[in-house]
């Protein structure tokens, strides 16, 4: 498959949130490739003007992605939702700005699918104002899944030193034992395996991290170690993936990013994030692996107890919008 053309999609997210700020800071760094903000052009505008950068940057209303030329200091903005409130306080909750954010992304995604982005990068959203705005979902993996008609799909965290895939995203805890079932396992094991592959590794080592306390005792401390996930791995193995585990949750993150393994496979949210998380939030960056484009994001949230002050770090930004370059740089972005 072509490589996929067109410019790089950047969403706004929540325009209270930290998102106008970090994407006005993107562009100031300069970006080596067209770009187009999916969001707000009087918030944007007003990001610019605060962080004294209007000598610099000056936001374009474009109507269609391809009118981002990636013209020095031009900040191509499209957006095919109402104008929100220029003057919207920053990190002030606001379900308009929710709202919004949904519709930025739908906005990109139609466009990916169309063929007329080479990726989506995503500033964060604000789960509860979105719902507040009446979009009902956990987050961008489960719009972008939807919205995409992807069945297999799976959100990948990444930096430097670590590569972590989740069996469960966005769910209760109290749910995450029923979700862990042997296809789910396989299915997260295949994505991560792929995913690896995509990174350009050759054989991918996939190291599986265990549910319960050390991986189950051998059945002392709950049996999904032992009925779901063990299975789950001999099934990957024979399907030719270099998968272990289940490994004690507690130690194999440690071992991956000394390098034993690529990547890990996480039963639950904050097991796989909290080790990426703490190795700071300025590299990281989420992946979710399945769909038919690349969509990379920051790996932090909204940050409204910062919004508007100039200081949030547009790091993880950065390296999210690097990624998606380099993943969509060889033959296709889903071999
Ligand atoms: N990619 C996304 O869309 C995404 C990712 C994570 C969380 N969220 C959402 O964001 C909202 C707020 O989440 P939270 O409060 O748990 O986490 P958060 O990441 O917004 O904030 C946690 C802490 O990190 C700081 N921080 C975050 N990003 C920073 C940056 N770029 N520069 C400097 N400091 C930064 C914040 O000021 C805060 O002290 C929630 O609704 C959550 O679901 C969205
Ligand atoms: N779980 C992600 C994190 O904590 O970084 C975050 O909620 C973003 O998820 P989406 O990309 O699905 O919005």
């Amino acid at each position: 498959m072509d490589a996929p053309s067109g410019p790089i999609g950047i969403t706004m997210g929540d325009a209270a949130g930290i998102g106008p700020e970090i994407i006005a800071k993107l562009f100031d760094g300069g970006l080596p490739h067209p770009s187009v903000v999916y969001g707000d052009a009087g918030i944007l505008d007003a990001a610019i003007a605060r962080l004294g950068l209007a000598g610099r940057l000056r936001v374009e209303l474009v109507g269609e992605p391809d009118a981002a030329t990636g013209a020095p200091g031009a900040v191509p903005v499209l957006n095919r939702w109402q104008a929100l409130p220029p003057d919207l306080p920053p990190g002030r909750p606001d379900p308009r700005a929710g709202r919004a954010a949904y519709e930025f992304l739908c906005h990109a995604i139609d466009d990916a699918l169309a063929g007329k982005l080479r990726a989506i990068v995503t500033a964060p959203l604000n789960k509860k104002t979105m719902q507040a705005g009446g979009a009902d979902y956990p987050g961008h993996t489960e719009i972008l899944a939807e919205r995409s008609g992807t069945q297999h799909y799976a959100m990948m965290l990444a930096n430097q030193e670590l590569r972590v895939i989740l069996v469960t995203i966005h769910v209760p805890l109290r749910r995450v034992s029923e979700l862990i079932t042997i296809d789910n396992e396989l299915e997260t094991i295949r994505l991560a395996h792929r995913a690896c592959r995509q990174a350009g590794i050759a054989s991918p080592r996939v190291a599986v991290a265990g549910l319960n306390p050390h991986a189950g005792e051998d059945g002392r401390f709950g049996r999904e170690d032992l009925d779901i996930i063990a299975p789950a791995v001999e099934l990957a193995r024979r399907e030719g993936v270099d998968a272990t585990g289940p490994w004690p949750g507690d130690t194999i993150f440690m071992r991956a990013r000394r390098g034993e393994f690529d990547i890990v496979v996480a039963q639950y949210h904050d097991q796989g994030l909290i080790p990426v998380k703490y190795l700071g939030v300025d590299e990281g960056v989420n992946v979710t692996v399945g769909l038919p484009f690349v969509r990379t994001s920051v790996d932090h949230g909204t940050a409204f107890d910062i919004a508007g002050r100039g200081i949030a770090d547009p790091g993880s930004l950065r390296a999210a919008y690097d990624l998606a370059l380099g993943m969509t740089r060889g033959p296709g972005p889903l071999a």
